[in-house]
Formats: C-alpha cells, structure tokens, sequence
C-alpha cells in the first residue's frame, strides 16, 4: 500500500523534475520570460505538493559523527515503529544482553500526531555513487530521517514538535539505558553494569522519613531552572550517618535506581592527588551519584599519605627527576576533604549539573562541623536501629508476611533493644526449605532476646568497668595525698619540729599549731 507521505513525496520529485526541464530551456526564453515562468513554477509546486519536508542525517560534521538528533528520533519512534512498520532493524543496545530496541527499516514508514496534527516519518538510504572499499560502510550509505508534514503547521512543527521529539527520544534513552556502577582504580575509571535491587520499597525505615528523601530527590530533579536562577551548581549533598548494617549503602543503591543515575564510588585512598581528584570528578557525567564512603576515614588520609611520603623520602633524596617535581607536587600533593567540596562547587557550576554526593559514616561526631555545615551537605540523614515500622518493611520483603500474632512480642522487643535492620534481615531470612515465616519470626524473637541479653551484660561490664575505674582513680587520688603528707612532714623535720604522730595526720597538726605559716 502506497503511503500518504510517500505519494506527496513522489509527486514532488516529478514536479522538481519538470522545473529542471524548464530550466534546460533556459537559453531559448528571454530572461524577463524565464524568471517569470519559475516563480509561477514555484507557486504551482507549493499549490499541488503544499508539504514540507525536513531530513536528519545520521552522520553529520567532519568527523562523520553519529548525529544526537538522529539516535534521538530513532528512539523516539521505536515503539511506534515496533507497532506499524512491516520492516524493521532491530540493535541490541549497547552494555547489555537483553534489551533490543526496534527501528524501521528503510523505505517504511510511520506516522505520529501532535496537537491534532498528523506527520510522516520515513527512513531513507543513499547509496553512494563510487563502491569502494570503506572500513565503515555504514557510514558510507547515509540513512536520514525524513519528516513530512502540511505545510499550514509549519510554525508549531518546526518549533515545539521537533524539540519534543529529542527532548522525549533522549528521556527514553535515559530511562533505558543500562546504569554504570564506576570505581577509581589506578587512576582512572572503570565500570561495571549497576545492578542492586534496593529500592525505596524494600528499605527499612518509617515511612515519613523515607517520603521526606523521596520528596527531596524529586524536587533536586525537577529543580534545573530553579538552580540556574539562583545561580548555583546544580548539585545536592547528603550525609548519611548511622551504625553499621543500618542501611547506608542500600540507600545509596536505592536513591540511584530511583532517580535513574550511575553511581561514581569515589575511593580517596586510591587518589594521589587534588590534581587526580580534580580530573577524576570532572570526567563524572552528568545524572549520577557521586560516593564517598566513610568519611571519617578518609580524614585520616592527610596523615596516612604523610607516613607513607616519609617511607619513600629517601628513596627519593637522590632522584634528580622527583627533586624537579618535587617543588611542583607539594602544593598538590595533599587529598583534603575540605579540598573537594570546595573545588566540587567550582568543578560543578561549570560543567553543567544533574549531579548528587553522598558520604557516609559512622561516627557523625567525629566529623569537623565547618565540613558538613548546610549547603555542603544539604541533607543529613540517620539510619538508625531497627524499629518496629522498619521491621514491617523486612518481614514484607523476606516473608511475604504483612501482620502476625508474634509481631506484638517483636514490637515491644524492639522498643527495648538496639538490633541493626542488617540483623534482623538476616534472621528473618529462612535458612532451610523446611522454614516457613513463623519459623523465622521465633528465630528473631530469639535474636533479638539474645542482643538484649547481650547489651544488658555489656552494660553491666561497663558499669563494672566504670566503677573499677572510680575505684581506682580514688585510691591514686589518696595514695597522692599520702605523698603530699610525707613531703610535708620532711619539711617540718628539717625545721626543726619534733614529729612523733603518724604521716597521715601530720600536716594538719602542723597546721594547727602553725609552724608552717
Ligand atoms: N534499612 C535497611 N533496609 C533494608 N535492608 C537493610 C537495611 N539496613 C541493612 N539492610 C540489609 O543489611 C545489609 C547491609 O546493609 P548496608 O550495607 O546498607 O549497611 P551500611 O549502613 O552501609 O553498613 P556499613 O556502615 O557497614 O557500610 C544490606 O545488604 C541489606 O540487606
Ligand atoms: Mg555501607
């Protein structure tokens, strides 16, 4: 069947040619004649063939690059492509072994609506004239896209159509796109497909914290316009704090999956520098989370790299190559926290935004305040022990259980005791076929009573500890006074005064019948 687009365009050529035969008579028609005769040529051809037509060509500029504009159009059509075109190519698309996308073939062709307004979208090829020998043949054939509408709409097509085509075929890629999980190894990126599974859903914690970060994360995404207007890197910050095994990490891979970013797990001892640091942030891209994990420890990297750098000092004293360096690396040498959130905020504003950083730790009290004051790290948020709403959430994920009759005893547990959603995950999770949800549900009852148990005798110890501690301090305490006393009592031997009372009461006779005075 002969589309509609296909026909007008048909009709086109056959007009273009008649044009072409008016022009080879070009020398038998006076000037005056000829021009006249072209511009009712022109009319007539705009009055029968009233469609505009627009081309996309895959490979544009001199380095024959695969045209953004083209990639865009192609996803953008895929699924209509899938659904009417009779013809078609499909691309495994690339970083992955499942995903095919679909694309017409050439010579087929789709139509799409905007506002009420129908267009024709068609794929060409032209085969070039000379068949050489090209290690890029695909390259060589130069297929376009070709748009095909009434001539009536040309102003809201060519304007706000096209740009939703690109803006919509870009938004698909983007949520397609297989996520990259990248680590900084000897000095450079490397990555490897992003796949965790957490998700806000199967994230322990009450559910009005969790809506709060949820919230945060859609307002930052949303918020392009808002950051450019006041003139700030488009950028957030979060701290996450809390013990170990409460969720840090998993939040992380929550946020990225939710907000569709790649992760950069940035590990400063492997940095050996502000200037690779400097490098390294740069070459992030756009939509991703940038970690830092453990920052406490990272605060110690100064130091470390100093020891390190005394170790290798004289190694280097009688290197005539790392003396000329020497003057320069000094001053880049150090990798300072302080250091980076100060040039991320430059880096950032500079080369475009879209970009979250996360650092964790477990110790926030050891953290200097002047480095996670707000608007370093907008948001800070706690993961703590597991509570009861969190513990709904694990039994929902790890048993498919959403209320049980041993949940009461577990609430009142919890209220009492501190058990990281790590523990208690892990006990919920059943270690044998035979173990159905209440087998699980007493295993952590038991956990849980054996952490409580646990505590209390750490408590205990402590106390212990503690009132040994006082004990002891006490004893020194007196033992000093002892000293004090003795001393005294040889001063007032040495005056002359006769001591016959023990040492311990001896100064305060001294006192009292005032020799030292
Ligand atoms: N809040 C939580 N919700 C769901 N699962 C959790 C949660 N906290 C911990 N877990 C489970 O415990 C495991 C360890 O948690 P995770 O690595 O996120 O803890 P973390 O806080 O990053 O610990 P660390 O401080 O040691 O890095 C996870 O794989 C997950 O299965
Ligand atoms: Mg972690």
């Amino acid at each position: 069947m002969m589309m509609m687009g296909e026909t007008w365009s048909q009709l086109g050529s056959l007009i273009a040619t008649a044009m072409f035969l008016w022009a080879m008579f070009d020398k038998y028609f006076p000037h005056h004649l000829r021009s006249l005769i072209l511009s009712h040529s022109k009319k007539l051809a705009s009055f029968v063939y009233p469609y505009i037509q627009i081309k996309f060509h895959e490979f544009t500029g001199e380095y024959l690059k695969r045209s953004e504009a083209y990639a865009a159009i192609e996803t953008y059509l895929s699924e209509k492509s899938s659904s009417e075109a009779k013809n078609l190519k499909a691309v495994v698309v690339k970083d992955s072994s499942q995903s095919v996308q679909l694309s017409m073939d050439e010579n087929e062709e789709v139509t799409d609506e905007f506002e009420g307004i129908k267009v024709w979208w068609g794929v060409k090829k032209i085969i070039p004239r000379t068949q050489s020998f090209s290690f890029y043949p695909e390259m060589e054939e130069k297929r376009y896209y070709k748009l095909t509408f009434h001539k009536s709409h040309r102003e809201i097509l060519c304007g706000k159509y096209i740009s939703h085509v690109l803006q919509e075929g870009k938004a698909i890629r983007v949520r397609n796109r297989q996520r990259k999980l990248c680590i900084n190894k000897s000095r450079k990126w490397s990555h490897v497909t992003f796949e965790h599974p957490a998700s806000f859903d199967t994230l322990a914690m009450e559910s009005k914290k969790k809506e709060e970060i949820i919230n945060d994360l859609i307002k930052f995404s949303q918020g392009k316009e808002y950051y450019a207007k006041i003139g700030k890197a488009w950028k957030r910050g979060y701290l996450l704090y809390g013990p170990p095994g409460t969720g840090k990490s998993s939040m992380i891979a929550a946020m990225a999956n939710f907000m569709n970013y790649d992760i950069y797990d940035l590990e400063l001892t492997n940095v050996k520098d502000n200037t690779e640091l400097r490098r390294l942030l740069i070459e992030t891209t756009s939509k991703s989370i940038i970690v830092i994990e453990d920052i406490d420890c990272s605060l110690d990297l100064t130091g470390q790299r100093k020891k390190k750098k005394e170790q290798v000092k004289d190694e280097e004293e009688n290197d005539p190559a790392s003396k000329m360096a020497k003057g320069e690396e000094e001053s880049n040498s150090k990798v300072t926290l302080s250091g980076l959130l100060n040039f991320i905020d430059g880096l950032w504003s500079a080369c475009g935004g879209e970009r979250i950083i996360v650092f964790t730790t477990n110790y926030v009290e050891k953290l200097d305040p002047a480095l996670i004051r707000r608007g370093r790290m907008d948001k800070h948020i706690e993961l703590s022990y597991c509570g009861f709403e969190a513990f709904k959430v694990l039994a929902k994920n790890y048993l498919d259980v959403d209320s049980h009759p041993l949940f009461v005893t577990i609430g009142h547990l919890l209220e009492e005791t501190n058990i990281t959603p790590a523990d208690v995950a892990e006990n919920l999770m059943p270690k044998s076929l035979n173990d159905d949800s209440e087998t699980c549900l007493k295993k952590l009852i038991e956990a849980i009573k054996t952490a409580k148990e646990e505590a209390k005798k750490k408590a205990e110890e402590e106390a212990r500890l503690k009132a040994e501690k006082e004990e002891k301090e006490k004893q020194e305490a007196s033992q000093e006074d002892v000293k004090v006393d003795k001393s005294l009592a040889k001063e007032v031997k040495e005056n002359g005064v006769e001591v016959v009372i023990d040492d311990k009461t001896l100064a305060k006779e001294v006192k009292e019948i005032g020799v030292i005075a």
